[in-house]
């Protein structure tokens, strides 16, 4: 099998850390260099002790990987200012790049400029970059230099909608998604808020009514339909590493349950990652260190409400798995590769 060579930005944070672990598994990735600001020079063995395969391997920084022009892909694991600084210089250099940031994910620059409060530096190439779901946009990825890796929440909230609004089946209603998640999509910071004593057996709302998911949510649902899409969205935090579930609510006026299991099922038949629960609510401990998405839905007649349940790990379906599903498909290799197993797990 050929061997890519890999480049990681940002080695020393989760998501970096997550790509690290997982690119050991990954049969045709070769990590050549990894980035971090803080801890240039160093080994990775003397930071993280337990990331054996990369002991010797040295960080370098940020300036120094964009002079880099000996890899074949780069993961951007970095904040989106950073990564919206450095995106055109790898891709000058011929160099594809997955951004697990959001620098590219928002079309319109005046709603990205709002949620992100900086002025984007090269908010042209936001046009050509795919946002990245691989069970629903295969196809431009395979052809894509550019890819917007999308947010956790969203990625909890797309993969079970995006099939309903396609076939018609939500239009006009409003959408409640109540969505928790574990502590590690805060980033690897060190802050007030992340004290153990503040979040340990805490649980708290956050960025009620402006969070910046909000309008790359809406976004991606709206590119379904060409038509408004009324989305209330409330972030949660919860004491625990990681992990994700939503709870999305979406009112029907008949029991729309068969419609929904057939439509996933026939949308999600060749995506292995997505498995479909039926009579059983899914759990945060099912995903946690898989790349897979768990949904379900239920049916209340007399309140005329669906409830959709997903649950991913943030770090992984949420982010770095994700993120090398994308990379398998851009140089054309199967995007489960060095994800899943022969059983299927
Ligand atoms: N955590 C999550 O669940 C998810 C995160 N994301 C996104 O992925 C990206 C990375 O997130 P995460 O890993 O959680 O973040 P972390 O804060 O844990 O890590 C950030 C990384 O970027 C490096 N870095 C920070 N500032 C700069 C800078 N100015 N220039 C160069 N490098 C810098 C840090 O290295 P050092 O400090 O050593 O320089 C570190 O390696 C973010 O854009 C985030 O929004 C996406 C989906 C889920
Ligand atoms: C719990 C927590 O703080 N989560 C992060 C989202 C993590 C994520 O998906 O990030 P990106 O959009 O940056 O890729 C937040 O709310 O900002």
């Amino acid at each position: 099998m050929k061997t890519y060579r890999i480049g990681i930005c940002g080695g020393s944070g989760y998501t970096g850390i997550e790509l690290l672990k997982w690119l050991t598994r990954h049969p045709a990735f070769e990590v050549v260099f990894v980035t971090s600001e803080s801890q240039a020079g160093k080994t990775i063995g003397s930071c993280e002790p337990y990331l054996f395969a990369y002991t010797d391997m040295v960080y370098i920084t940020l300036d120094d990987a964009t002079q880099r022009t000996d890899i074949d892909l780069v993961f951007l694991a970095l904040p989106h200012e950073a990564s919206a600084k450095v995106t055109p210089q790898f891709l000058a250099a011929g160099i594809k790049v997955v951004d697990l940031s959001a620098a590219y994910r928002i079309k319109n620059q005046q709603v990205f400029e709002k949620a992100y409060g900086f002025t984007h530096p090269s908010f042209p190439l936001t046009q050509e970059a795919v946002y990245g779901l691989p069970e629903l946009s295969r196809e431009s990825i395979c052809q894509a230099r550019l890819v917007a890796n999308p947010g956790c929440y969203p990625t909890s909230i797309l993969l079970p909608l995006i099939p309903l609004f396609k076939a018609g089946l939500i239009q006009n209603s409003t959408i409640i998604a109540d969505s928790k998640s574990g502590f590690s999509g805060r980033g690897r910071k060190t802050d007030i808020p992340g004290l153990f004593s503040e979040m340990n057996e805490n649980f708290y709302a956050y960025s009620v009514g402006n969070h910046r998911h909000h309008p790359e949510i809406v976004q991606e649902l709206e590119a379904t339909n060409f038509s408004p899409v009324s989305l209330i969205f409330t972030p949660h935090i919860m004491p625990i590493d990681r992990g994700m579930l939503s709870t999305i609510y979406v009112p029907f006026d008949t029991d729309p349950t068969q419609d929904i299991y057939d439509l996933w099922t026939k949308t999600y038949k060749d995506s292995p990652f997505v498995r479909i629960f039926r009579g059983k609510a899914p759990q945060i401990k099912w995903v946690q260190n898989t790349n897979e998405i768990h949904m379900s839905f239920t049916y209340l007649p007399s309140q005329k409400m669906g409830i959709i349940l997903s649950s991913i790990d943030n770090l992984v379906k949420g982010a770095s798995g994700q993120a090398i599903q994308n990379a398998n498909l851009m140089v054309g290799l199967p995007d489960t590769l060095g994800l899943i197993t022969q059983k299927g797990v």
